[in-house]
């Protein structure tokens, strides 16, 4: 299979470099910086699954030529204007885009700039991050690649990356017929876990630890199934019973990639996940005075750090 990958950071480098071991013909658009990174290291990965050290064919944004059967979309929100029209002359009749990122509303835009059939659901949960030294870097053993068609038919397409991820070390990738369900159920997790995180500059543990965190997370979970359950996507018990447990563990230190983000003063996807959970709060008409107080937080981050007056760290 030959896959060109859209940036080459935490995700694109990691499952990026993984699909690669395991045979497929990989290249990564990436802009100048990252691109002498990679020229001069290769694509270096830490993983409790293996490190690794591959060589890392690369092209420019716009410049990645066609023929490709997978794009792996793997840029934050804030760049996916730039990263369509990177990708815009890479795609072809046959090419599948499957995009990576956190949130819902990127669905609907690529769609309408490549047509529906071109344009795979995916969700990744893994906790991963790029060092400033280029290092991609796996923080924990989560490993979960998930993708399929947004029409929930198994295509040969869907199967034949299952096959191929099948071989890859380091993670685990699942084809399903019900895309949709799960990057809602994926945002219900990550929009109460970045919420609870970004609000209150602390991981799970150390929310729970601290009088009322437990309800304050459960609250969120509850109104964020609500929102779900308003856009056709009721949430399992089971799942609302894994995250009830997960945000009452006092001895957590789950955090999210946009906390770490935050805290290493970088650009936040504040816009495309809380932003978007504050809309469709009011539209449901949940409750959402903690959605609008962590977007606010986060849009007041963005005005200080646009403005340079973060603490130095
Ligand atoms: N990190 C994590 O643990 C998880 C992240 N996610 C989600 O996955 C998505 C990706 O996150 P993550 O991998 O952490 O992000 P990173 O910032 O680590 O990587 C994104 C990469 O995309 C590159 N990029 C962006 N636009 C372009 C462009 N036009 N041309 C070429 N390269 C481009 C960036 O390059 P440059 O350096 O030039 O800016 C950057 O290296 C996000 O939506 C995030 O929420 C989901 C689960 C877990
Ligand atoms: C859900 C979670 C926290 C881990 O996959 C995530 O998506 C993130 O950190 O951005």
């Amino acid at each position: 299979m030959r896959i060109l990958v859209l940036g080459a950071g935490a995700l694109g480098g990691y499952f990026g470099g993984r699909l690669q071991q395991a045979g497929a013909e990989t290249a990564y658009l990436v802009r100048p910086r990252r691109r002498e990174q990679l020229a001069r290291d290769g694509l270096v990965i830490e993983s409790p699954f293996g490190d690794a050290r591959l060589p890392a064919a690369t092209h420019a944004p716009g410049q990645g030529g066609g023929g490709w059967d997978l794009i792996l979309l793997t840029c934050k929100a804030y760049d996916l204007e730039a990263a369509i029209a990177a990708i815009r002359p890479s795609v072809g009749p046959q090419t599948a885009i499957l995009p990576v990122l956190n949130g819902l509303s990127h669905i609907a835009r690529l769609q309408a700039e490549f047509g529906a059939g071109a344009v795979l659901g995916g969700l990744a949960k893994i906790q991963a991050t790029l060092t400033a030294e280029g290092v991609v870097r796996q923080l924990n053993d989560w490993r979960w690649l998930t993708f399929g068609e947004t029409d929930g038919r198994m295509s040969p397409r869907v199967e034949a990356l299952a096959a191929l991820a099948a071989r890859a070390e380091g993670m685990v990738a699942s084809a399903v017929p019900d895309i949709l369900q799960r990057m809602w159920e994926k945002l219900v997790h990550l929009g109460t876990s970045a919420i609870g995180t970004v609000l209150l500059r602390a991981n799970t543990g150390e929310i729970a630890r601290s009088p009322g965190g437990v309800g304050v997370m459960h609250r969120l979970l509850e109104r964020n199934a609500a929102i779900a359950a308003a856009n056709g996507h009721p949430m399992p018990e089971a799942f609302l019973a894994e995250f009830r447990a997960l945000f009452a563990d006092p001895k957590g230190s789950y955090a999210t990639s946009m906390l770490r983000d935050l805290e290493a003063g970088g650009r936040i996807e504040a816009d495309h996940i809380l932003g978007f959970l504050l809309e469709a709060a009011r539209a449901a008409g949940v409750p959402h005075e903690l959605h609008e107080a962590a977007y606010l937080h986060a849009k007041a981050y963005e005005q200080r750090r646009d403005a340079g007056r973060l603490p130095r760290g």
